[in-house]
């Protein structure tokens, strides 16, 4: 009974997939990914994959039950149900694969968070999205004159980033996050990644630069609301994790992208 339902749940789900991610696309229309909304791997994308890879599975094997053609042929039926087994181990691959662990890119103003944010999400097949696009206006008008944003500037933004973090599993975000406490706050309700981890999950990569190097970048590029001098009250409130907080790495960013990226992949063994 039960392999005749799965069976039919594969000529169903592409129907329910389609609908499903036109939902996705419209809901992400406003943002500014890098990726489309079909490119995502959300819970429901997950389900919708499994079934209908189960689905695949269940079908080959009822099509050869042991009546007419296939009877006589059992070789070939014995074939044919090995290799319903693929199906099957793939749909149990999407739940083991690390697909939901949201990574956040942070450190300092210049140190190549959105450059290697974007970078990392494309070689990951990821949606990427730029924390400094959840910004209020006020926020953005306070660094561009100059002066440094505070807790109480911070604290609002840094929860819609945690809210588009939950809702979108996966994905890439380029965030100062700066002090513990916006760690946690960016973390919070997210699932918990790291074993000990008491705080909440994704994991924190701080692109680690020389203050002379982030100076250089951050001179680079003309147009950008951040001016340098706001660069020392950046590396001023940075809190550089230590041991208990298991959940960040740091790399060193005084390299070339594509290295900077590997060296990401390598350390979170994605
Ligand atoms: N690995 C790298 N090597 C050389 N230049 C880089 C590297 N990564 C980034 N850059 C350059 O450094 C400058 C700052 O990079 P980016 O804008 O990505 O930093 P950011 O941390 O997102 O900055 P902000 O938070 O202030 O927006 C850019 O001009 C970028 O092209
Ligand atoms: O927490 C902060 O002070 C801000 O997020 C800054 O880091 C800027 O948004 C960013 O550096 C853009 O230049």
């Amino acid at each position: 009974m039960m392999l005749f339902f799965s069976s039919h749940f594969s000529f169903v789900s592409p129907l329910l997939a389609t609908k499903h991610l036109r939902k996705r696309k419209k809901k992400l229309a406003s943002s500014t990914t890098t990726q489309t909304a079909a490119e995502q791997d959300c819970v429901s994308c997950k389900i919708i994959g499994t079934g209908s890879l189960f689905g695949i599975g269940c079908y080959i094997i009822f099509a050869t039950r042991p009546v007419g053609y296939y009877a006589t042929r059992p070789v070939t039926r014995q074939i044919i149900r090995s290799l319903s087994a693929v199906p099957f181990y793939a749909s149990v691959a999407r739940w083991m694969s690390n697909t939901d662990l949201t990574i956040f890119v942070m450190g300092v103003s210049g140190c190549g968070k959105s450059t290697i944010g974007s970078s990392l999400a494309s070689r990951l097949n990821r949606t990427f999205k730029d924390g400094d696009t959840f910004h209020p206006p006020e926020n953005i008008e306070k660094m561009r004159s100059g002066i440094p944003l505070t807790d109480e500037d911070r604290l609002p933004w840094l929860q819609v980033i945690n809210a588009f973090a939950r809702s979108n599993p996966g994905c890439v975000i380029a965030c100062s996050a700066l002090k513990k406490l916006y760690r946690s706050v960016l973390s919070e309700n997210l699932p918990p990644t790291t074993e000990g981890n008491t705080g909440g999950g994704g994991m924190f990569v701080l692109l680690n630069l020389k203050r002379e190097v982030l100076q250089k970048r951050v001179e680079s590029r003309p147009g950008h609301f951040m001016p340098s001098i706001l660069l020392d009250s950046q590396l001023a409130t940075l809190e550089m994790p230590v041991s208990n907080e298991p959940n960040v790495i740091i790399i060193d960013a005084d390299h070339s992208e594509t290295h900077v990226v590997d060296s990401i992949i390598a350390q979170l063994n994605l």
